[in-house]
């Protein structure tokens, strides 16, 4: 039989049980005991799920209560020491505080895992970490698994990854000087994993896929080797791209087996097919774990029969990479158009087409001929659909003018006429954008979409709301001012709902970290604007202040980014087309007298491609695309852009060419080490570096952010310097952002004082 085997199931579970078992703990209702149940549930009903589908070998580890790059710091006893925490004793009290901080520590930094929407939390490695193997939670969930009959494979993220993740602490070093200890700890796991019966191991090595240094790549086979020795089978596992060029270093490192990411990067097969070791297992990653369409069985068959011709029972199939990155269920899905459903599979039913792959590889084609036929149709279907092409979309896009992706004058002279109307102080002092989402908010919308408040009413809830923020930020004394993004389920969803051309789910959720998810649209076919989507909150939030307030969009990149994205034409033609509906909403604000108008791209970094020789070309379009939003602007409307989640040391000539009149960009989580880059590369527009982390619920010390601000102020000209949060505040209370903004306020307003009023 051909081995099934997974990276990993999604673990918020398909209605988000995991998020309410979580956020019910912090808040006290529920107990560990019940916490720990719940979460035990829910990783059973996952195995079974799994068995019931064929799957041969479970993933095992993959289940984690926050993050399982947290886990795997925990597993080899590597905690940051600032905490003063035992790993091998650790409470769940301890644990959630290495997560979300406490009143002493800020929390581990979190930053995307590779080019995912996932937030990984980021090791902090010292020149004098020690390992200590602690694979106690991992065997206790071994039992259970054996307990329900199910057959695992621990699946770990691999030492190298693990040590290139984290980040240098108490000044640099090579992190690789840490490998020999690390390796000790992994064999030592190894050891204890064995003792308990396992026979594989699944070690992730996902950097792999990255332009990597050469003693990185050095350390890789140092380390297999070593490890081979163990007991164990290793399933080096690689994904999000191609390998092909380590062809000759996997082939003959002495593991039991490598996995491939046939969906990324298909034609990485060649390169290892043809001399493919008689000794080892190659599992072929054929089922997309990155986007939700279904798979088009045909040709995946075709690639993989010669492969298991050659193979034979040494060819396993597995998706791409962990289903984490996807929904659970599109069955799930019952008020979506029946066609369109029918093109979709999230995690259940990728489950599937591996048991139809399977199926058709043993028993041949003809006993999975229906199945095939069903996937060809839909794959027509898909081609001509009405619902994908619009001509008027690709025509506009076809016949832009030269220079629409530039505003009309440099940003000197827009700066000026910008400022003559704006009118605002030195380190004027604004918010990124979203205020609490609180319980009233979400249950007003909940009650719109099951028909129990009238779409008037759910407006006026909305206004209310509006308006509560509009009072609270001119009591706070904020210089430009926010609507709130009250209306927002999410900023992308938001917009996905009223674009033509997106379709959205209603249980698609994805963890983007701890308990928090999103719920991606999907980008079906081409896109378009059929009415305004934000000009009228942003006119009515207007008419309740004298300041100036700015509007709120998100950008083309990130709309692309966190969608799932239609794969029948270039990224780039999908993210232009977002940028030309994005354009006509951003001249109709400035119409509505909207004159500052912020375009968010969070995204911007995550997108840019793993291999270096291929993001000239994504920043090229991105670029474009960014700045197309502005087409046809006048001078004196201040473009603002926001970007967080990511270190963007390494793009910021590509950020300052985006030429957005004003960046507020997150610095905060990781002391402003972003200023040292701006230090090197003179960021030439305004910015506003955060000043303070919005992911805690913990009050900025007044301290602690004019100490960031002076160190903004020594390489960035103070007439250029903004002060703002990290990121939209849509996620705490608002006790904590009254408590945090009225202090954040207060520091701009003394060091304005300082900077203005000569001494003595
Ligand atoms: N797409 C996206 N990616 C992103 C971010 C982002 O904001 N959006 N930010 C970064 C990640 N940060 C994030 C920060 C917060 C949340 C977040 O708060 N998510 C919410 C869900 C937001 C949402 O969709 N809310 C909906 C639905 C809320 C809901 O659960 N409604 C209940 C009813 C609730 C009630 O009755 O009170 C239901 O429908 O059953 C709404 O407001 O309408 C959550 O997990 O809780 C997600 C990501 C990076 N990637
Ligand atoms: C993840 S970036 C968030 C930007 C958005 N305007 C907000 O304030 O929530
Ligand atoms: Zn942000």
């Amino acid at each position: 039989m051909t081995t099934l085997h997974l990276s990993g199931f999604p673990r918020i579970g398909a209605k988000r049980e995991l998020k309410f078992l979580l956020e019910d703990y912090w808040q006290g209702k529920i107990d560990e005991q019940a916490l720990r149940q719940g979460a035990r549930e829910l990783r059973q009903r996952h195995w079974l799920l799994q068995k019931g589908a064929g799957i041969t070998l479970s993933p095992l580890g993959d289940f984690s209560l926050y993050d399982h790059v947290l886990d795997a710091q925990i597993l080899v006893g590597a905690i940051p020491p600032r905490f003063g925490f035992d790993a091998a004793t650790l409470s769940s009290a301890q644990y959630f505080q290495l997560a979300r901080g406490n009143q002493q520590q800020p929390a581990l930094e979190m930053t995307k895992w590779f080019d995912t929407n996932y937030h990984y939390l980021v090791p902090e490695w010292h020149a004098d970490t020690r390992f200590a193997a602690n694979p106690a939670p991992l065997l206790a969930q071994l039992a259970e698994a054996r307990a329900l009959g199910i057959r695992t494979k621990p699946v770990l993220v691999g030492p190298l990854t693990l040590l290139w993740l984290g980040k240098c602490k108490g000044g640099e070093f090579d992190r690789l000087q840490l490998l020999p200890a690390l390796l000790a700890c992994y064999e030592n796991i190894l050891q204890q994993l064995a003792a308990a019966g396992v026979s594989w191991v699944q070690l992730d090595e996902p950097i792999l896929a990255l332009d990597l240094p050469a003693d990185w790549l050095q350390a890789i086979s140092t380390a297999y080797r070593q490890l081979a020795a163990s007991p164990l089978n290793i399933l080096l596992a690689t994904y999000f791209g191609s390998v092909a060029e380590h062809a000759a270093l996997l082939t003959t490192l002495p593991v039991a087996g490598l996995h491939l990411d046939l969906v990324r990067a298909p034609e990485q097969l060649a390169a290892f097919a043809a001399d493919w070791p008689a000794d080892k297992i190659l599992s072929a990653g054929i089922v997309d774990g990155r986007n939700i369409w279904r798979s088009n069985l045909t040709a995946q068959l075709a690639l993989l029969e010669p492969l298991a011709g050659q193979l034979g029972n040494r060819l396993w199939l597995a998706p791409s990479c962990s289903l984490l990155h996807c929904p659970v269920d599109a069955a799930a899905e019952t008020e979506m158009d029946a066609d369109l459903r029918s093109w979709l599979a999230f995690a259940v039913q990728k489950l599937n087409e591996l048991k139809l792959l399977q199926r058709g590889l043993e028993q041949g084609r003809n006993s999975i001929v229906h199945e095939l036929q069903a996937s060809d149709h839909v794959q027509a279907i898909r081609r001509s659909s009405p619902l994908i092409h619009r001509p008027a979309v690709q025509d506009k896009l076809a016949s832009l003018p030269p220079g629409a992706d530039q505003r009309r004058s440099p940003f000197a002279s827009r700066a000026k006429q910008q400022q003559d109307w704006l009118q605002l102080p030195l380190l004027p002092t604004t918010t990124i954008g979203s205020f609490p989402q609180t319980a009233s908010i979400r249950s007003a919308r909940a009650a719109f979409r099951r028909g129990e408040l009238s779409a008037a009413d759910y407006q006026r809830a909305m206004q209310e709301e509006i308006s509560l923020a509009m009072r609270r930020q001119e009591a706070l004394g904020l210089d430009v001012l926010v609507h709130g993004e009250a209306e927002r389920n999410d900023m992308v969803e938001y917009f996905g709902e009223q674009l033509d051309g997106f379709v959205f789910t209603r249980l698609g959720w994805v963890q983007s970290y701890g308990s928090r998810c999103v719920k991606p649209p999907i980008i079906v076919g081409d896109v378009a604007r059929p009415q305004a989507m934000t000009v009228s909150w942003a006119v009515y939030a207007q008419s309740l202040t004298q300041r100036p307030v700015k509007g709120m969009l998100t950008g083309p990149v990130t709309l692309l980014q966190w969608s799932f994205v239609r794969d029948d034409v270039p990224r780039s033609t999908v993210c232009k087309q977002i940028a030309l509906a994005l354009n006509e909403e951003v001249l109709e604000l400035e119409n509505a007298g909207i004159r500052i108008i912020q375009i968010d791209e969070p995204a911007i970094r995550e997108g840019l491609p793993l291999k270096k020789a291929a993001q000239a070309d994504y920043l090229r379009w991105a670029g474009e695309a960014f700045r197309l939003c502005s087409w046809r602007l006048d001078d004196s409307t201040q473009i603002h852009t926001h970007m967080c989640y990511s270190a963007f040391g390494d793009i910021l000539p590509q950020i300052a060419a985006l030429d957005a009149d004003v960046i507020t960009i997150e610095t905060s989580r990781s002391d402003m080490a972003l200023l040292q880059d701006f230090a090197c590369f003179h960021y030439p527009n305004q910015i506003g570096p955060g000043v303070y982390d919005i992911h805690s619920p913990r009050t900025p010390r007044l301290a602690e952010m004019e100490a960031l601000l002076h160190k903004a102020l020594q390489v960035i000209p103070v007439d250029r310097l903004w002060v703002n949060p990290d990121c939209g505040l849509k996620t705490r209370s608002w006790p904590e952002v009254e408590a945090a903004l009225q202090r954040m306020v207060a520091v701009a307003k003394n060091l304005r004082q300082q900077l203005t009023v000569p001494a003595g």
